[in-house]
Protein backbone atom coordinates (compact mmCIF):
# COMPACT_ATOMS: atom_id res chain seq x y z
CA UNK A 1 0.00 0.00 0.00
CA UNK A 2 2.73 2.51 1.05
CA UNK A 3 6.50 1.49 -0.71
CA UNK A 4 9.18 3.94 0.52
CA UNK A 5 11.94 3.56 -1.64
CA UNK A 6 15.52 4.72 -0.67
CA UNK A 7 13.94 7.87 1.08
CA UNK A 8 16.21 10.68 1.83
CA UNK A 9 15.31 14.17 3.07
CA UNK A 10 18.39 16.54 2.99
CA UNK A 11 17.56 20.27 4.58
CA UNK A 12 20.49 23.13 3.25
CA UNK A 13 20.50 26.04 5.73
CA UNK A 14 23.45 28.68 5.69
CA UNK A 15 25.35 26.51 2.91
CA UNK A 16 25.07 23.76 5.32
CA UNK A 17 23.75 20.20 4.20
CA UNK A 18 21.87 18.47 7.14
CA UNK A 19 20.48 14.74 5.97
CA UNK A 20 17.25 14.36 8.41
CA UNK A 21 16.33 11.50 6.36
CA UNK A 22 18.74 8.73 5.23
CA UNK A 23 18.15 6.45 2.84
CA UNK A 24 15.25 4.76 4.06
CA UNK A 25 13.02 2.04 2.06
CA UNK A 26 10.07 0.66 4.03
CA UNK A 27 6.72 -1.09 3.12
CA UNK A 28 3.09 -0.96 4.95
CA UNK A 29 0.40 -2.91 3.59
CA UNK A 30 -2.69 -2.20 3.55
CA UNK A 31 -4.81 -2.54 7.13
CA UNK A 32 -1.85 -2.28 8.76
CA UNK A 33 -0.92 -0.16 12.04
CA UNK A 34 2.48 0.80 11.48
CA UNK A 35 4.65 2.28 14.16
CA UNK A 36 7.68 4.50 13.90
CA UNK A 37 9.45 4.95 16.82
CA UNK A 38 12.41 6.73 17.40
CA UNK A 39 13.88 9.92 20.07
CA UNK A 40 13.30 13.65 19.13
CA UNK A 41 15.24 14.55 16.38
CA UNK A 42 15.42 11.25 15.06
CA UNK A 43 13.31 12.21 11.78
CA UNK A 44 9.81 10.31 11.96
CA UNK A 45 8.09 13.52 11.47
CA UNK A 46 10.17 14.10 8.52
CA UNK A 47 9.70 10.54 6.92
CA UNK A 48 6.11 10.40 7.63
CA UNK A 49 5.73 13.97 5.74
CA UNK A 50 7.05 12.30 3.11
CA UNK A 51 4.40 9.99 2.69
CA UNK A 52 1.61 12.70 1.59
CA UNK A 53 4.42 14.81 -0.06
CA UNK A 54 3.67 17.69 2.31
CA UNK A 55 7.67 17.39 2.72
CA UNK A 56 9.28 16.06 -0.81
CA UNK A 57 11.68 13.94 -0.58
CA UNK A 58 15.44 14.92 -1.91
CA UNK A 59 15.56 11.55 -3.37
CA UNK A 60 13.93 8.49 -3.66
CA UNK A 61 10.08 7.14 -4.59
CA UNK A 62 7.38 7.50 -2.51
CA UNK A 63 4.72 4.81 -4.06
CA UNK A 64 0.93 4.85 -2.79
CA UNK A 65 -1.14 2.15 -3.99
CA UNK A 66 1.02 1.51 -7.29
CA UNK A 67 1.92 5.37 -8.10
CA UNK A 68 4.71 7.46 -7.60
CA UNK A 69 3.58 10.09 -6.09
CA UNK A 70 6.58 12.41 -6.99
CA UNK A 71 5.84 11.81 -10.79
CA UNK A 72 2.16 13.07 -10.41
CA UNK A 73 1.14 16.63 -11.96
CA UNK A 74 0.30 18.91 -9.01
CA UNK A 75 -3.39 18.04 -9.53
CA UNK A 76 -3.54 14.73 -9.70
CA UNK A 77 -1.30 14.53 -6.57
CA UNK A 78 -4.24 17.18 -4.91
CA UNK A 79 -6.30 14.45 -5.73
CA UNK A 80 -4.21 11.42 -3.96
CA UNK A 81 -3.91 13.61 -1.27
CA UNK A 82 -7.28 13.79 -0.28
CA UNK A 83 -7.31 9.55 0.54
CA UNK A 84 -4.11 10.25 3.15
CA UNK A 85 -5.39 11.91 5.95
CA UNK A 86 -3.32 13.36 8.94
CA UNK A 87 -3.61 14.39 12.79
CA UNK A 88 -1.04 15.99 14.59
CA UNK A 89 0.17 16.42 18.46
CA UNK A 90 -1.31 20.00 18.79
CA UNK A 91 -4.87 18.93 16.83
CA UNK A 92 -4.80 22.10 14.26
CA UNK A 93 -8.47 23.07 14.54
CA UNK A 94 -9.61 26.50 13.00
CA UNK A 95 -10.71 28.43 16.32
CA UNK A 96 -13.24 30.18 14.63
CA UNK A 97 -15.25 27.57 13.25
CA UNK A 98 -17.41 25.26 15.62
CA UNK A 99 -16.65 21.58 15.69
CA UNK A 100 -19.22 20.65 13.12
CA UNK A 101 -17.21 23.19 10.57
CA UNK A 102 -13.98 22.13 11.14
CA UNK A 103 -15.26 18.75 9.92
CA UNK A 104 -17.23 20.49 6.68
CA UNK A 105 -13.85 22.22 6.05
CA UNK A 106 -12.46 19.41 3.87
CA UNK A 107 -15.67 18.85 2.34
CA UNK A 108 -16.05 22.25 0.65
CA UNK A 109 -14.90 20.93 -2.34
CA UNK A 110 -17.12 17.84 -2.68
CA UNK A 111 -19.77 17.25 -4.79
CA UNK A 112 -22.13 16.75 -2.16
CA UNK A 113 -25.22 19.02 -1.30
CA UNK A 114 -25.42 20.89 1.85
CA UNK A 115 -27.45 19.09 3.60
CA UNK A 116 -25.53 15.34 2.90
CA UNK A 117 -22.14 17.28 3.73
CA UNK A 118 -23.78 18.12 6.93
CA UNK A 119 -25.18 14.52 7.46
CA UNK A 120 -21.43 12.90 6.76
CA UNK A 121 -19.97 15.24 9.09
CA UNK A 122 -21.94 14.42 11.98
CA UNK A 123 -22.16 10.64 10.98
CA UNK A 124 -18.08 10.90 11.47
CA UNK A 125 -18.74 12.99 14.45
CA UNK A 126 -21.12 10.31 15.87
CA UNK A 127 -18.10 7.70 15.19
CA UNK A 128 -15.52 9.51 17.11
CA UNK A 129 -18.34 9.95 20.03
CA UNK A 130 -18.27 13.43 19.80
CA UNK A 131 -21.48 14.65 18.42
CA UNK A 132 -22.71 16.20 20.97
CA UNK A 133 -20.06 19.23 21.05
CA UNK A 134 -20.91 19.82 17.25
CA UNK A 135 -21.65 23.61 17.73
CA UNK A 136 -19.04 24.47 20.09
CA UNK A 137 -15.49 25.59 19.39
CA UNK A 138 -12.38 24.00 19.92
CA UNK A 139 -11.76 26.33 22.89
CA UNK A 140 -14.26 24.40 24.78
CA UNK A 141 -13.39 21.15 24.30
CA UNK A 142 -10.56 18.50 25.92
CA UNK A 143 -7.12 17.45 24.55
CA UNK A 144 -8.66 14.22 23.91
CA UNK A 145 -11.79 15.79 22.59
CA UNK A 146 -10.16 18.01 20.33
CA UNK A 147 -8.18 15.03 19.00
CA UNK A 148 -11.36 12.89 17.92
CA UNK A 149 -12.62 16.14 16.11
CA UNK A 150 -9.06 16.18 14.09
CA UNK A 151 -9.42 12.70 13.47
CA UNK A 152 -13.43 13.08 12.38
CA UNK A 153 -12.06 15.85 9.84
CA UNK A 154 -8.77 13.67 8.73
CA UNK A 155 -11.85 10.87 7.62
CA UNK A 156 -14.32 13.53 5.67
CA UNK A 157 -12.31 12.67 2.25
CA UNK A 158 -12.74 9.00 3.04
CA UNK A 159 -9.19 8.04 3.08
CA UNK A 160 -7.39 5.37 3.01
CA UNK A 161 -4.46 5.57 5.13
CA UNK A 162 -4.19 8.23 8.21
CA UNK A 163 -0.91 9.40 9.15
CA UNK A 164 -0.65 10.35 13.29
CA UNK A 165 2.29 12.42 13.92
CA UNK A 166 2.53 12.28 17.47
CA UNK A 167 -1.16 11.98 17.83
CA UNK A 168 -1.62 11.26 21.56
CA UNK A 169 2.04 12.95 23.05
CA UNK A 170 -0.15 16.18 24.53
CA UNK A 171 -2.78 13.14 26.19
CA UNK A 172 -2.54 12.25 29.68
CA UNK A 173 -2.19 8.24 30.06
CA UNK A 174 -6.01 7.36 29.86
CA UNK A 175 -6.89 9.78 27.40
CA UNK A 176 -4.16 8.46 25.37
CA UNK A 177 -5.30 4.64 25.43
CA UNK A 178 -8.43 6.16 24.29
CA UNK A 179 -7.73 7.44 21.46
CA UNK A 180 -5.18 4.63 20.51
CA UNK A 181 -8.55 2.51 21.05
CA UNK A 182 -10.21 4.62 18.70
CA UNK A 183 -7.76 4.30 15.84
CA UNK A 184 -7.40 0.38 16.29
CA UNK A 185 -11.67 0.08 16.08
CA UNK A 186 -11.15 2.86 12.64
CA UNK A 187 -8.59 0.12 11.57
CA UNK A 188 -10.61 -2.94 12.02
CA UNK A 189 -14.10 -1.33 10.85
CA UNK A 190 -12.59 0.85 8.37
CA UNK A 191 -9.82 -1.09 7.07
CA UNK A 192 -7.69 2.14 7.56
CA UNK A 193 -4.51 1.28 7.06
CA UNK A 194 -2.30 3.89 10.16
CA UNK A 195 1.03 5.13 10.24
CA UNK A 196 1.75 6.34 13.88
CA UNK A 197 5.16 8.21 14.61
CA UNK A 198 5.98 8.42 18.38
CA UNK A 199 8.47 8.60 21.23
CA UNK A 200 6.34 5.76 22.74
CA UNK A 201 6.56 2.46 23.47
CA UNK A 202 3.71 1.82 25.01
CA UNK A 203 1.83 3.55 22.17
CA UNK A 204 2.94 1.31 19.73
CA UNK A 205 2.71 -1.82 22.25
CA UNK A 206 -1.22 -1.06 22.62
CA UNK A 207 -2.17 -0.64 18.72
CA UNK A 208 0.41 -1.54 16.08
CA UNK A 209 1.26 -4.86 14.35
CA UNK A 210 4.59 -3.98 12.86
CA UNK A 211 7.15 -1.28 13.94
CA UNK A 212 10.39 0.21 12.57
CA UNK A 213 12.61 2.00 14.92
CA UNK A 214 14.44 5.20 13.71
CA UNK A 215 17.88 6.87 15.01
CA UNK A 216 19.81 9.68 13.44
CA UNK A 217 17.74 9.58 10.52
CA UNK A 218 18.11 5.88 9.82
CA UNK A 219 15.91 2.94 10.31
CA UNK A 220 18.04 0.87 12.62
CA UNK A 221 15.28 -2.13 12.81
CA UNK A 222 12.15 -3.00 11.91
CA UNK A 223 9.80 -6.07 11.91
CA UNK A 224 6.58 -7.46 13.12
CA UNK A 225 5.48 -5.79 16.57
CA UNK A 226 6.50 -9.26 18.66
CA UNK A 227 9.27 -9.70 16.48
CA UNK A 228 10.58 -6.64 18.33
CA UNK A 229 9.31 -6.79 21.39
CA UNK A 230 10.59 -10.70 22.07
CA UNK A 231 14.17 -10.22 19.62
CA UNK A 232 15.29 -6.83 19.86
CA UNK A 233 18.80 -6.97 18.48
CA UNK A 234 19.73 -2.91 18.27
CA UNK A 235 20.75 -1.14 21.57
CA UNK A 236 17.99 1.59 20.79
CA UNK A 237 15.43 -1.04 20.43
CA UNK A 238 16.43 -2.78 23.71
CA UNK A 239 15.75 0.63 25.24
CA UNK A 240 12.12 1.06 24.06
CA UNK A 241 11.32 -2.08 24.62
CA UNK A 242 12.78 -2.30 27.99
CA UNK A 243 11.51 1.35 28.87
CA UNK A 244 7.63 0.49 27.37
CA UNK A 245 7.50 -2.47 30.18
CA UNK A 246 9.01 -0.67 33.16
CA UNK A 247 11.87 -3.12 33.30
CA UNK A 248 14.64 -1.25 33.44
CA UNK A 249 13.64 0.96 36.01
CA UNK A 250 12.16 -2.87 38.08
CA UNK A 251 16.04 -3.80 38.26
CA UNK A 252 17.28 -0.45 38.98
CA UNK A 253 15.25 -0.68 42.00
CA UNK A 254 16.21 -4.40 42.66
CA UNK A 255 19.81 -3.38 42.18
CA UNK A 256 19.13 -0.85 44.74
CA UNK A 257 17.62 -2.70 47.26
CA UNK A 258 20.52 -4.77 47.68
CA UNK A 259 18.99 -8.34 46.43
CA UNK A 260 22.41 -9.33 45.46
CA UNK A 261 26.20 -8.94 45.85
CA UNK A 262 27.77 -7.80 42.50
CA UNK A 263 30.83 -9.33 43.87
CA UNK A 264 29.74 -12.34 44.51
CA UNK A 265 30.65 -14.58 41.49
CA UNK A 266 28.02 -17.20 43.45
CA UNK A 267 24.89 -15.41 42.16
CA UNK A 268 24.00 -13.45 39.36
CA UNK A 269 20.66 -11.52 38.02
CA UNK A 270 19.40 -12.19 34.89
CA UNK A 271 16.46 -10.87 32.40
CA UNK A 272 14.45 -13.73 30.62
CA UNK A 273 12.19 -12.90 27.90
CA UNK A 274 9.76 -15.18 26.17
CA UNK A 275 7.18 -14.55 24.06
CA UNK A 276 3.96 -17.29 23.70
CA UNK A 277 3.57 -20.28 25.42
CA UNK A 278 6.81 -20.99 26.67
CA UNK A 279 8.14 -23.67 28.68
CA UNK A 280 10.22 -21.24 31.02
CA UNK A 281 9.34 -22.69 33.82
CA UNK A 282 10.49 -26.25 33.23
CA UNK A 283 13.39 -24.68 31.84
CA UNK A 284 14.20 -23.00 35.54
CA UNK A 285 13.37 -26.28 37.14
CA UNK A 286 15.75 -28.08 34.99
CA UNK A 287 18.46 -25.38 36.24
CA UNK A 288 18.14 -26.43 39.32
CA UNK A 289 17.35 -30.58 38.89
CA UNK A 290 20.80 -30.31 36.04
CA UNK A 291 23.11 -27.85 37.31
CA UNK A 292 21.92 -27.48 40.78
CA UNK A 293 21.90 -23.59 40.32
CA UNK A 294 18.93 -22.35 42.56
CA UNK A 295 16.37 -19.58 40.62
CA UNK A 296 14.46 -16.62 42.92
CA UNK A 297 12.51 -15.21 40.84
CA UNK A 298 12.48 -11.62 42.05
CA UNK A 299 10.08 -9.82 39.39
CA UNK A 300 7.78 -11.19 36.75
CA UNK A 301 5.06 -9.82 34.91
CA UNK A 302 2.66 -11.32 31.42
CA UNK A 303 1.80 -8.98 29.11
CA UNK A 304 -0.42 -9.17 25.51
CA UNK A 305 1.12 -8.48 22.02
CA UNK A 306 -1.81 -9.02 19.60
CA UNK A 307 -2.54 -11.58 21.92
CA UNK A 308 -0.05 -13.41 22.16
CA UNK A 309 1.62 -13.82 26.40
CA UNK A 310 4.59 -11.70 26.39
CA UNK A 311 6.39 -12.70 29.38
CA UNK A 312 9.37 -11.19 31.61
CA UNK A 313 11.01 -12.61 34.97
CA UNK A 314 14.16 -11.12 36.60
CA UNK A 315 15.91 -13.97 38.19
CA UNK A 316 18.51 -14.09 40.77
CA UNK A 317 20.47 -17.28 39.63
CA UNK A 318 22.37 -18.59 42.54
CA UNK A 319 25.38 -21.26 42.44
CA UNK A 320 29.14 -22.05 41.66
CA UNK A 321 30.25 -20.08 38.49
CA UNK A 322 30.58 -22.78 36.38
CA UNK A 323 27.42 -23.99 36.54
CA UNK A 324 25.48 -20.68 36.14
CA UNK A 325 27.51 -20.28 32.83
CA UNK A 326 26.59 -24.29 32.06
CA UNK A 327 23.11 -23.02 33.26
CA UNK A 328 22.74 -19.75 31.23
CA UNK A 329 24.01 -21.30 28.02
CA UNK A 330 21.00 -24.23 28.25
CA UNK A 331 18.54 -21.58 28.87
CA UNK A 332 19.97 -19.95 25.28
CA UNK A 333 19.61 -23.36 23.98
CA UNK A 334 16.20 -23.66 24.83
CA UNK A 335 15.31 -20.32 23.00
CA UNK A 336 14.45 -18.60 25.81
CA UNK A 337 16.20 -15.07 25.36
CA UNK A 338 18.60 -13.82 28.32
CA UNK A 339 20.39 -10.67 29.40
CA UNK A 340 22.50 -10.85 32.60
CA UNK A 341 22.30 -7.60 34.29
CA UNK A 342 25.52 -5.60 33.56
CA UNK A 343 27.62 -6.36 36.73
CA UNK A 344 30.07 -3.48 36.14
CA UNK A 345 26.98 -0.81 36.60
CA UNK A 346 26.09 -2.12 39.97
N1 LIG B 1 12.40 22.36 7.61
C1 LIG B 1 13.53 22.00 8.21
N2 LIG B 1 14.70 22.64 7.99
C2 LIG B 1 15.86 22.25 8.57
N3 LIG B 1 15.97 21.20 9.42
C3 LIG B 1 14.84 20.52 9.70
C4 LIG B 1 13.58 20.87 9.11
N4 LIG B 1 12.64 19.99 9.58
C5 LIG B 1 13.30 19.15 10.40
N5 LIG B 1 14.60 19.45 10.48
C6 LIG B 1 15.63 18.75 11.24
O1 LIG B 1 15.59 17.38 10.89
C7 LIG B 1 15.80 16.54 12.03
C8 LIG B 1 14.67 15.56 12.15
O2 LIG B 1 13.50 16.25 12.54
P1 LIG B 1 12.09 15.53 12.74
O3 LIG B 1 11.10 16.54 13.20
O4 LIG B 1 11.78 14.76 11.51
O5 LIG B 1 12.44 14.52 13.91
P2 LIG B 1 11.44 13.70 14.83
O6 LIG B 1 12.04 12.36 14.99
O7 LIG B 1 10.06 13.76 14.28
O8 LIG B 1 11.55 14.48 16.19
P3 LIG B 1 10.37 15.14 17.05
O9 LIG B 1 9.66 14.00 17.68
O10 LIG B 1 11.11 15.99 18.04
O11 LIG B 1 9.55 15.93 16.07
C9 LIG B 1 15.94 17.47 13.23
O12 LIG B 1 17.30 17.65 13.52
C10 LIG B 1 15.32 18.77 12.75
O13 LIG B 1 15.92 19.88 13.38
Amino acid sequence: MIDLKHISVVFEKDRKRFTAVDDVSLKVDEGDVFGIVGYSGAGKSTLVRTINLLQPPTSGEVIVSGEDLTKLPVKELRQRRKKIGMIFQHFNLMNARTILGNVLYPLKDSKLSDADKEKKAMDLLRLVGIEEKAHSYPRELSGGQKQRVAIARALANDPKILLCDEATSALDPRTTTSILHLLKRLNKEMNLTIVLITHEMQAVKEICNKVAVMESGRVVESGSLIDIFANPQEEITQQFVNTASHWDETIDKLKDHGYFNADDPTSELIHLRYIGASATNPVLNDVFTKFHVKTNILSGSIEFLEDVPFGNLVVLFEGSPDAIKQAKQYMIDQNVDLRVVDKEVI
